[in-house]
């Protein structure tokens, strides 16, 4: 076992948290305990002294209860209205819940796309700079209206390792329904074995990670790994863990061994 204490020196930490780990699984519908559990986290990590900024998944699953819906329409722009009524909701109850902490929170709705337009990049950046600067917690979503791959694909993983290069973030910490990386699919395989430690993403855990069997998530392993590359290659570090474990935020940046860490390189 490796010693993460380290972690304990990361100030600025990106946490984003997947569908799966804000739904109910038997009706896919938003769970308010789940919620409320992770922004009370998020409020007390801030208080210890980090910057935090917190990407969130759940448009979808907010706008079916909203519209009261039983299952995500098939077609995209269907898929696409659910999450435009659902990210109203979701962030009215974000507001909400901060407030209680009293703690803000600010929207951002972006495009992984940004990062290729000089000027918008600069205005995203400038935008997470500004709301860090006024103490304020970034919560950030892609823009599902205007694309479409996070619906599609489910892949607000890597958009939160764009943001952590954006904000330049020493950490990033995915939430999520399983515990860490297993050396296959732990779904599937009752052998699996969890990996607590990636030092280098080679084809070998690229290989580890077959697709999502989750109903609400639809992103898998996949998007994770693609996450930590975008990271590492930053040199910032990732975590993946399960958001139901206790306190979990707290006690990876404590450097508990939970989960799968991602060990970025040291970069000359
Ligand atoms: N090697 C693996 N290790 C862990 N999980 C895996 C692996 N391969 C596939 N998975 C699947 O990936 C899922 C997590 O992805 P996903 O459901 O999209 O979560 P989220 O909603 O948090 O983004 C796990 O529940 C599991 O079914
Ligand atoms: N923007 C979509 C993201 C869906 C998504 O990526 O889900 P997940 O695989 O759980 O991170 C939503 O908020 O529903």
């Amino acid at each position: 076992m490796r010693d993460r204490r380290y972690l304990q020196g990361k100030t600025r930490i990106v946490v984003k948290i997947g569908s799966s780990s804000l739904t109910h699984a038997n009706t896919g519908k938003i769970s308010l305990s789940k919620l409320e559990r992770f922004v009370r986290q998020v409020a007390d990590l801030k208080n210890s002294g980090k910057e935090v900024i917190v990407v969130t998944s759940g448009a979808v699953a907010v706008g079916l209860s909203a519209l009261n819906l039983e299952k995500k329409p098939m077609e995209l722009e269907g898929k696409q209205a659910v999450a435009a009524v659902g990210q109203a909701s979701l962030m009215m109850l974000y507001q909400k819940l901060f407030r209680e902490y009293n703690h803000v929170a600010g929207q951002l709705l972006i495009t992984k796309d940004i990062v290729e337009n000089a000027k918008r990049k600069q205005n995203v950046v400038n935008t997470f700079k500004s709301l860090l600067a006024y103490g304020a917690i970034p919560v950030v979503n892609e823009n599902d209206t205007v694309a479409t791959e996070e619906i599609e694909f489910g892949d607000n993983d890597t958009l939160s390792a764009i943001v952590a290069t954006l904000v330049e973030a020493d950490l990033l910490i995915l939430l999520s329904d399983i515990d860490g990386l297993y050396d296959k699919n732990p779904n599937l395989h009752e052998d699996a074995r969890i990996i607590s430690h990636v030092d280098a993403i080679d084809e070998r855990v690229e290989h580890m990670a077959s697709g999502s069997n989750s109903s609400v998530g639809t992103g898998g392993m996949i998007t994770k790994i693609l996450a930590a590359k975008i990271a590492n290659e930053s040199g910032i570090d990732m975590v993946i863990s399960h958001a139901d474990t206790d306190h979990v935020l707290s006690r990876i940046v404590h450097g508990e061994d939970l989960g799968t860490l991602f060990k970025a390189p040291v970069l000359q």
